[in-house]
C-alpha cells in the first residue's frame, strides 16, 4: 500500500473531468446525508443513535477536535508504509471494520456487501454475533482475507462455547468479546421509533442455526419463529461475567483474544493478568453508557497502563484521516471503523463501503505525509498538542 494516497487522489482527479452531483460522496457529512435519504427513520436512528441525550455519542468527535496535529517539515515522508503487526500477523494497515450487527436493516446484501468490500482492501473485518448472515456465509465470501468474530458472551456456556468453534473451523483469526453490551442501554431514539430489529428477526442468524442454540428450542426457528426470537432475547446477553469467565473463554481456543469495550486503565491491567492478548477501547460508539469517557480520552491512560503489555486498539468517532493520524499517535496501534462504512452500505452496498474505506485509507496516507511521518511506527506524541483546559 506504497503511497496509497497519491494514486487514490490522482485516480479521482483523472477520473471526473467537471463535479458530478451523481457521484458517490467524499466526505463523511454526506455519506452520512444520503443515507439519511435513502434509509427510514427506524434503521437510520438505530444505526446513528447513541445512548441517553447522546453525551458520549458527540463526545467522541468532539475529542479528536480537542487534539491539534503539529505537523514536522523536512523528514522525507516520500515512500510511507501504512502496515503494522498485530498478533504476528502483518496488516496493510491499521484500520478494521467495527463489528457491527443487523445489516440487512441497511442494504439487502447486509454483511456480506461490508466483508466483501473489506476483502477488496485487505481490511480486516470484523463480524458480529449479531450479524444477519451467518459467520459461515461471511467467512466464505471472504476467501483468505483476514476476519476477526466478534463474541457475544451467551447466558448459555455452551452456546458461546460453539459460537467460538464455528468462527475457528472457518478460519477466523481473532476472538473480539464485547463486554459493553450485556443489555441494551436506553437509546432514547430506537424507543420513540418502537424499533428494536431483533424483535422481527433480524441479527439472529448466527443463533438460529447454531446446533447448540436449536436443541434449547421446543420447535425448530423455522417452525416457530416467536419461540426462538423470545429465547433470544433471554439468553442473548450476560450481565453475571466476571474476569473468572475468561478462563472458560480461554480453554475453549488458541486464538487470540481482544477485550471490546475496556475504558478503566485498571481493568486493562486486569485483562493483561487474565492473559487477554489485546484491548479495544470503546464506548460502543456512544450507544450504551450515555455520560462515558470518549473513546480518545480514554486511550492514553490506558496506554500507559498497557501499552508495552499488549496491543491497544481503539473504536468511536473515526471519521477522516486526521482522527487515524490522532488515534496512532496516542498509542493506538489500530482503529475500528463504524458508521462510516454503514452509511457507505447504504448509499452504494459494497461498492460504497469500499469506497468509504479507501477514502479513509488514502486520507491517512496523505495526512500522515503531511505530519511529517513515513510509517506508524514514527506517530507518537510529540506531533500532537493537547488544547484541552
Ligand atoms: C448499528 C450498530 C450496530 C453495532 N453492533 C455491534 C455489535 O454487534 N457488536 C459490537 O461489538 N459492537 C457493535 N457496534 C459498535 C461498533 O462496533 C463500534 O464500537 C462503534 O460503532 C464505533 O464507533 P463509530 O460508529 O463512531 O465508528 C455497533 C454499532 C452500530 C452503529
Ligand atoms: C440486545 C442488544 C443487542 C445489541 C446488538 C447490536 C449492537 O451491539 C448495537 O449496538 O446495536
Amino acid at each position: 500500500m506504497s503511497n496509497f494516497g497519491n494514486k487514490v487522489q490522482f485516480e479521482v482527479y483523472q477520473t471526473m473531468t467537471k463535479p458530478d452531483p451523481d457521484r458517490l460522496p467524499i466526505s463523511y457529512e454526506e455519506w452520512e446525508a444520503k443515507a439519511r435519504e435513502v434509509l427510514n427513520d427506524g434503521p437510520f436512528y438505530y444505526v446513528a443513535g447513541g445512548a441517553g441525550g447522546e453525551e458520549t455519542l458527540k463526545d467522541n468527535l468532539h475529542s479528536f477536535a480537542r487534539y491539534k496535529i503539529v505537523p514536522r517539515m523536512l523528514r522525507n515522508a516520500e515512500d510511507r508504509d501504512l502496515s503494522i503487526e498485530l498478533f504476528g500477523k502483518n496488516y496493510d494497515s491499521p484500520l478494521l471494520q467495527a463489528p457491527i450487527g443487523v445489516q440487512s436493516i441497511i442494504h439487502e446484501d447486509g454483511e456480506l456487501a461490508s466483508a466483501k468490500a473489506s476483502a477488496a482492501l485487505n481490511i480486516p473485518y470484523i463480524t458480529s454475533s449479531a450479524s444477519t448472515k451467518t459467520m459461515e456465509e461471511i467467512a466464505e465470501v471472504m476467501g483468505d482475507a483476514p476476519k476477526w468474530f466478534q463474541l457475544y458472551w451467551n447466558k448459555d456456556p455452551e452456546v458461546t462455547a460453539s459460537f467460538v468453534r464455528r468462527a475457528e473451523a472457518v478460519g477466523y483469526d481473532a476472538i473480539v468479546v464485547t463486554l459493553d453490551t450485556p443489555m441494551m442501554a436506553w437509546r432514547e431514539k430506537d424507543l420513540k421509533n418502537v424499533y428494536l430489529p431483533f424483535l422481527i428477526g433480524e441479527g439472529v442468524g448466527n443463533y438460529f442455526t447454531d446446533p447448540v442454540f436449536r436443541s434449547r428450542l421446543e420447535s425448530p426457528p423455522e417452525e416457530n419463529p416467536a419461540e426462538a426470537v423470545m429465547h433470544w432475547t433471554k439468553t442473548f446477553g450476560n450481565p453475571g461475567l466476571t474476569w473468572e469467565h475468561l478462563l472458560f473463554l480461554r480453554e475453549h481456543t488458541d486464538l487470540p483474544i481482544l477485550l471490546k469495550g475496556i475504558l478503566h486503565p485498571d481493568d486493562a491491567k486486569m485483562a493483561h493478568e487474565y492473559g487477554v492478548d489485546g484491548i479495544i477501547v470503546s464506548n460502543h460508539g456512544g450507544r450504551q453508557v450515555d455520560g462515558a469517557v470518549s473513546s480518545l480520552d480514554a486511550l492514553p491512560p490506558i496506554v500507559e497502563a498497557v501499552g508495552k503489555e499488549m496491543p491497544v486498539l481503539m473504536d468511536g468517532g473515526i471519521r477522516r484521516g486526521a482522527d487515524v493520524i490522532k488515534a496512532l499517535s496516542l498509542g493506538a496501534k489500530a482503529v475500528l471503523v463504524g458508521r462510516p462504512c454503514m452509511y457507505g452500505l447504504a448509499v452504494a452496498g459494497e461498492q460504497g463501503v469500499q469506497e468509504v474505506l479507501r477514502n479513509l485509507l488514502a486520507d491517512t496516507d496523505i495526512t500522515m505525509a503531511l505530519s511529517g511521518c513515513s510509517s506508524m511506527a514514527e506517530l507518537n506524541r510529540s506531533i500532537l498538542l493537547n488544547t484541552k483546559r
